[in-house]
């Protein structure tokens, strides 16, 4: 059988999908996380005035000689500028972040100076014109674009939006993700289970993938193997609006695998089904009107391992976000026998050996049902089709789960 490459299987996920055109505004405070929908200008100039970076005393710089006694003539604080114009032979106390004054040309930072009785104060050592002042505007100006389209609102992009004064800001809408776990067997967390049943876990891992990279997720529940109750959740798919429905399970050949005739019967346009790939093969991709289908398969590790492949970077592209470089290099820790067709995606452990390079380790054993093995593994080892065997040392590319 001629099964689908990962890559082309991914670049027909990806296609065409970008964020929705229509942005939302949000408050301030509820953008963390969000991606930013049009440039942002600055909507005033900072610092708005010369801003002294230290304690210490405004002077200027030619009075500033060692030894020099200057009288003070008053204070700038931040927030209570001093209103005068500093006069020669003078000092003005002033304080990180007050307006410099007029007249001023340098700050003396306090531990350069020492107090005398009676009002004045003695440089200690001389201060260099334009030293610990922060010129207006240094910072940003206004009229000037501060951040991009495009930009994930981090904490260092929030409070540099909050300083260019806007109070909300246009983002794009975040992509909305329905998870359908399927099959008889599976019950929820914290149920009691009866014969042959087991627990739907991997709704939670991929739902947790999701919300990672930004997505708003819809946990649709379980699903039997019927017909009707595969219809039934595709109608809640819809209601929620899904960009993507997600199912988990029924993707492969047997008799209970209903979940591609469901979604066929209901007009889904199919893409592709089978992939290239170890675990993973069943993986489905298909359309339902506009919203985007993709069929996981059920064995935990092939589900993980197909949200980490196809459906982070399609949140990622849908959220507005740039695609993230996920693959490193690495060396392998232990030998490897030659692969077959379909590319693997072992897991593996990470370490580092004395040089400082990564050592990708495969887990002895590979079943894609084992999920203690996936939660202990740190990088997936990507062994492309029909690679010769491989000795440790040996150079592989690596996908880091966590560091
Ligand atoms: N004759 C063939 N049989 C199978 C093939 C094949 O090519 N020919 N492919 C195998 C591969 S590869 C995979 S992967 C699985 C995928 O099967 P399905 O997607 O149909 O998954 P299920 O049969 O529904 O479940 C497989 C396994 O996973 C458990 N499961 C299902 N959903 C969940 C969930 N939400 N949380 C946790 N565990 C889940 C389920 O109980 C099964 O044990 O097919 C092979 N068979
Ligand atoms: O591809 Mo299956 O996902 O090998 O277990």
């Amino acid at each position: 059988m001629n099964l689908m490459p990962v890559d082309e299987a991914l670049a027909r996920i990806l296609d065409g999908a970008a964020p929705d055109s229509q942005a939302e505004m949000l408050p301030l405070a509820q953008s963390f996380g969000r991606v930013l929908a049009s440039d942002l200008k600055a909507l005033r100039t900072h610092p708005p005035f010369a801003a002294s970076a230290m304690d210490g005393y405004a002077v200027r710089a030619e009075d500033a000689q060692a030894g020099a006694v200057l009288k003070l003539q008053g204070e700038s604080a931040a927030g209570h500028g001093f209103d005068g114009t500093l006069s020669a032979g003078s000092a003005v106390r002033i304080f990180t972040g007050a307006p410099v004054p007029a007249g001023a040309d340098t700050v003396v930072i306090q531990e350069n100076t020492e107090r005398i009785d009676g009002g004045s104060v003695r440089i200690t050592a001389a201060a260099e014109p334009g030293r610990h002042i922060r010129a207006a505007g240094i910072d940003f100006e206004e009229g000037k674009t501060g951040l991009e389209a495009g930009r994930l609102l981090d904490a260092g992009a929030i409070t540099f939006t909050a300083a260019m004064n806007h109070a909300t800001l246009p983002v794009y809408r975040q992509p909305r993700i329905a998870i359908l776990a399927t099959g008889d067997e599976l019950r929820l967390p914290g149920e009691t289970l009866g014969p042959g049943q087991i627990i739907a876990s991997n709704t939670y891992g991929v739902g947790a993938l999701a919300r990672g990279a930004g997505a708003q997720v819809f946990d649709l529940g379980i699903a039997e193997d019927r017909m009707e109750a595969l219809d039934g959740a595709l109608d809640s798919a819809i209601a929620q609006r899904a960009d993507v429905l997600v199912t988990i399970g029924g993707a492969s050949v047997g008799d209970h695998d209903l979940v591609q005739k469901a979604l066929t019967a209901r007009g889904m346009a199919l893409d592709f089904w089978k992939i290239a790939m170890r675990p993973g093969k069943p993986l489905m991709s298909g359309r339902l009107g506009n919203m985007r289908v993709l069929g996981l398969p059920g064995n935990p590790a092939s589900s993980l391992v197909c949200a980490h492949l196809f459906l982070e970077p399609l949140i990622t592209r849908l959220a507005g976000l740039p695609d993230p470089a996920r693959v490193k290099s690495a060396v392998l820790g232990r030998d490897l026998p030659s692969n077959d067709l379909r590319q693997d995606y072992l897991r593996g452990d990470l370490s580092r050996d004395p040089s400082g390079a990564l050592v990708a380790s495969p887990m002895p054993r590979q079943d894609s049902s084992l999920m203690k093995v996936f939660a202990d593994a740190r990088c997936l080892i990507i062994r492309p089709p029909l690679a010769p065997a491989a000795k440790a040392g040996e150079a592989c590319d690596v996908l880091v789960l966590r560091d």
